[in-house]
Formats: C-alpha cells, sequence, structure tokens
C-alpha cells in the first residue's frame, strides 16, 4: 500500500509554558491544534510542575533556547498563525517580541497569561511591562481574562461595563488590533460572557455558562483555538467565534480527573458522533 502524505496543511506555533498536568500551556495548546486538523509546533518558554491542585515549581528555559526554537519552526516549515501563552519573565517575552517582528509573524494571538482565574500570579512584575510595550503592540488579538485586563486597563473590573471601558482602554493604549476581555473569572450571570473590541464592533461574546468545577486550560484552548482558525484563513471575527463555541464544547465535556480543577475535554466530537 502506498503511504499518502498531506502536503497541504495549516500550521500553526504555541510560544507557551508546559503543564506537566497536561491541562493548560503546551499541551493544551498542541491538543487544540491537531483537534481543528492543524499542524501544531511549539516553542517551550518554561516547565510547570503542575496539577489540578495548582504550581509547585516554575522553570525557564533560557531566552536564546526559545529564540532557537522558533527560528527553527518559522525558517523551515513556516507558520500561519501564532499564539503566545505563559512568557514567565521580561527577558523571554523581550525575545520574543524580537523574533515576532525580525520573522514577521504575522496572525499573533496574544494570551497575556499573568495571573491564572484562582488570582495566582504567574508572571515577574517587570515582565508585565515588556508585554506592554513590545508584544500586544504586535498582536492581531489580545485575550486578557478578568484580572489580567484589570492589570492592562488600570480599571477594576465588576460588571459588563467595567468589561467594555477596559476592553476600549486597551485597544486604544496598547495598540492591539482587537481585544477580548473574558469572562470566566467574572461572577453570576456574566460568568463566561466574553466582551469584543476592534475599534468599531463593541460585541458581547456569550455562548451558555457551563456548570463544571473542570474549567482548567479554558484560556489556553480559547487562544489557540482562534490560532487555529487564523492559521486555515478564516477572518479574525468568525475564527473568535467559533473559537467561543469550541471552549463551551470543551467545557461541555470536561475530565474529571485529580482532587482539583480537572481539565476541560476535547473529545466531543468523538464523543458526540
Ligand atoms: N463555566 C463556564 N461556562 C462557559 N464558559 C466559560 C466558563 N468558564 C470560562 N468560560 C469561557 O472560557 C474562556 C476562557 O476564559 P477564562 O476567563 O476562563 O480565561 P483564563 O482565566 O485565561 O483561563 P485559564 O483558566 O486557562 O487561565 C472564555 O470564553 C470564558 O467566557
Ligand atoms: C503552563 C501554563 N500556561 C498557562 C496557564 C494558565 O491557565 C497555566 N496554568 N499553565
Amino acid at each position: 500500500m502506498n503511504a499518502e502524505t498531506i502536503s497541504r496543511v495549516a500550521v500553526a506555533l504555541t510560544i507557551a509554558g508546559s503543564d506537566s498536568g497536561g491541562g493548560a500551556g503546551i499541551q493544551a495548546d498542541l491538543r487544540t491544534f491537531a483537534f481543528h486538523c492543524v499542524h501544531g509546533t511549539s516553542a517551550i518558554t518554561c516547565v510547570t510542575a503542575q496539577n489540578t491542585l495548582g504550581v509547585t515549581r516554575v522553570d525557564a528555559i533560557p531566552p536564546e533556547a526559545v529564540v532557537a526554537q522558533i527560528q527553527a519552526v518559522v525558517e523551515d516549515i513556516g507558520v500561519q498563525a501564532a499564539k503566545t501563552g505563559m512568557l514567565l519573565n521580561q527577558e523571554i517575552i523581550s525575545a520574543v517580541a524580537q523574533q515576532v517582528k525580525a520573522l514577521q509573524i504575522s496572525n499573533l494571538v496574544v494570551d497575556p497569561v499573568m495571573v491564572s482565574r484562582t488570582g495566582a500570579q504567574l508572571i515577574d512584575d517587570d515582565a508585565v511591562k515588556t508585554l506592554r510595550d513590545a508584544l500586544i503592540p504586535q498582536a492581531t488579538i489580545v485575550t486578557p481574562n478578568r484580572y489580567e485586563a484589570q492589570i492592562l486597563s488600570g480599571l477594576p473590573i465588576n460588571s459588563l461595563d467595567d468589561m467594555g471601558a477596559a476592553a476600549q482602554i486597551i485597544y486604544e493604549t496598547l495598540g492591539a488590533k482587537a481585544v477580548l476581555v473574558k469572562g470566566g473569572g467574572m461572577q453570576g450571570n456574566l460568568r463566561g460572557v466574553d466582551i469584543w473590541f476592534d475599534g468599531e464592533k463593541l460585541e458581547v461574546l456569550t455562548t451558555k455558562l457551563v456548570e463544571t468545577k473542570n474549567t482548567h486550560g479554558t484560556g489556553c484552548t480559547l487562544s489557540s483555538a482562534i490560532a487555529a482558525n487564523l492559521a486555515m484563513g478564516k477572518d479574525l471575527w468568525p475564527a473568535v467565534q467559533q473559537a467561543k463555541e469550541y471552549v463551551t464544547n470543551a467545557l461541555t465535556c470536561s475530565i474529571n480527573i485529580g482532587k482539583g480543577q480537572g481539565p476541560v475535554g476535547h473529545f466531543f466530537p468523538l464523543l458526540h458522533n
């Protein structure tokens, strides 16, 4: 039997941290790419010892090693979209921002991972400044959660109006082409409601609230699904709407493992076909 090869496949790159528990980070990103039939490539920025209860240790990868991974992928394989996740420190963020510019990576989704939904700080303080000044301005879309949007906008966020105001401030001050403020960390009927702003349209993006404690990796899954859709050539707004559907489906088949917050599942096409 002749082997069949596939040469016309979309390629996406994730620049992010490893989650040993497999729910977030690189592991979630590559899984999301695969379920979109997009070939996933990676540049690992840090290694976390992590499970459903939290992070117990983080080791940084040297910035030069992060750069080498990005160059190896882009210069040979080429990517149609990329996403950034946990970048950990100022040196790594600065190196990544330089590579994005030098290699002219377009379709860049920046998930500005700084604070987890449980409120735990995931990157150093001085890294936030470099994220704002060097990386977010190059983003096609930036996807902060409630706490990250508070840091980036300087506004306390307690209502839908606050989310909208923060999205506008982030758009106007930081220069990303679009902003999606995610509502997984909001209370009551705002939980799971996101706000989009692209300089023209302020839209409420909502599907349905999924009652589950297993929400680990929602943010990584959403930003990777956006990147996968962009890699396949979709326009930004449909890419975001379809990614929101994807993450909602993933929440509906989340995985009850570990003693804490389990991960979202990606098996719904297999479970529901
Ligand atoms: N219980 C839920 N029901 C429906 N949608 C949800 C729920 N929790 C989170 N979401 C959605 O998941 C996406 C990710 O948002 P969230 O605020 O959880 O990001 P995050 O804090 O970056 O995630 P992570 O836990 O990976 O750090 C958003 O579209 C959000 O609305
Ligand atoms: C490695 C990694 N990236 C991102 C997040 C945010 O969910 C996490 N918990 N761990």
